[in-house]
């Protein structure tokens, strides 16, 4: 059985003082870790402080980019290497904004992952298509060949630790969710996508997450699917009464 996991990616929102209030009314929560990972992806600049005010509970603390060098002149970046050291665990690579505005291609976000696990972070590999793309019925084979590209050269053990993301990009802070079965069967597209690059075993543990308008009232239908293992949630993830919900979803699925 796949622990679930669930990943709050907090983008460009809240300043110190919000995240900190968060995080003190979320740990006061009996969130059971046997049942689901719990996961907060904030702004870079936060994560020192989120990692001290988190150490001992129930939540791990994620980057929402990292660059692929250890260190060098790459103004305004922050290194895996620099993530590790701060005690971040998790790190988002590839999203859907940082391809479409920080021209992260397929070869970056492998680099990347390379990277995130050579400085011991559990990468969330975003993958995903656009709205023409599906209308074009292209879903599945951009999904898996950017699947692919991400995983390129990882040995199996990596890929079994690695969280793969499905996120249609027409999905993301629109309101419109994809339906739990579309969504379920991309996912299972995606395990056997890896199943024929990596082998069964890997392909029956690594987690897939569905992210993309994921709010309390949907995820449990989402997380009732086979191939659905968590969720990676932008906009319901910024208040902790709404976040709750969604891991009392991940406990009880
Ligand atoms: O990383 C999270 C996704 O972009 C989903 O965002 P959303 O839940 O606001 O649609």
């Amino acid at each position: 059985m796949r622990k679930r996991v669930i990943a709050g990616n907090w983008k460009m929102y809240k300043t110190l003082s919000e995240a900190k209030d968060f995080v003190e009314q979320l740990r006061e929560k009996q969130v059971d870790s046997s049942k689901v990972e719990t996961v907060i992806c904030a702004p870079a600049l936060f994560l020192d402080q989120l990692v001290q005010a988190t150490k001992d509970s129930f939540i791990s603390i994620g980057a929402q980019t990292m660059h692929e060098e250890k260190e060098g002149a790459f103004t305004g970046e922050v290194s895996g290497h620099q993530l590790q050291d701060l005690g971040v665990s998790y790190v988002v690579i590839g999203h859907s904004e940082r391809r479409q505005y920080f021209n992260e291609t397929d070869d970056t976000v492998n680099k990347k992952v390379i990277a995130a696990f050579e400085n011991n972070l559990t990468p969330i590999i975003c993958v995903g298509e656009t709205l023409e793309q599906r209308e074009q019925n292209e879903t599945e084979s951009i999904v898996s060949a950017q699947v692919m590209a991400a995983l390129e050269g990882l040995t199996e053990e990596s890929v079994e630790n690695s969280i793969i993301a499905y996120e249609p990009i027409w999905a993301i802070g629109t309101g419109k969710t994809a339906t739990a079965d579309d969504a379920n069967d991309v996912c299972q597209a995606i395990r056997e996508t890896i199943l024929d690059g990596f082998g069964e075993e890997v392909a029956s543990s690594v987690r897939i997450q569905y992210g993309g308008s994921v709010k309390p009232e949907n995820i449990e239908e989402l997380l009732s699917k086979e191939h659905i293992d968590g969720a990676l949630v932008g906009g319901a993830s910024l208040q902790a009464d709404s976040f709750v919900k969604l891991l009392e979803a991940g406990e009880n699925a």
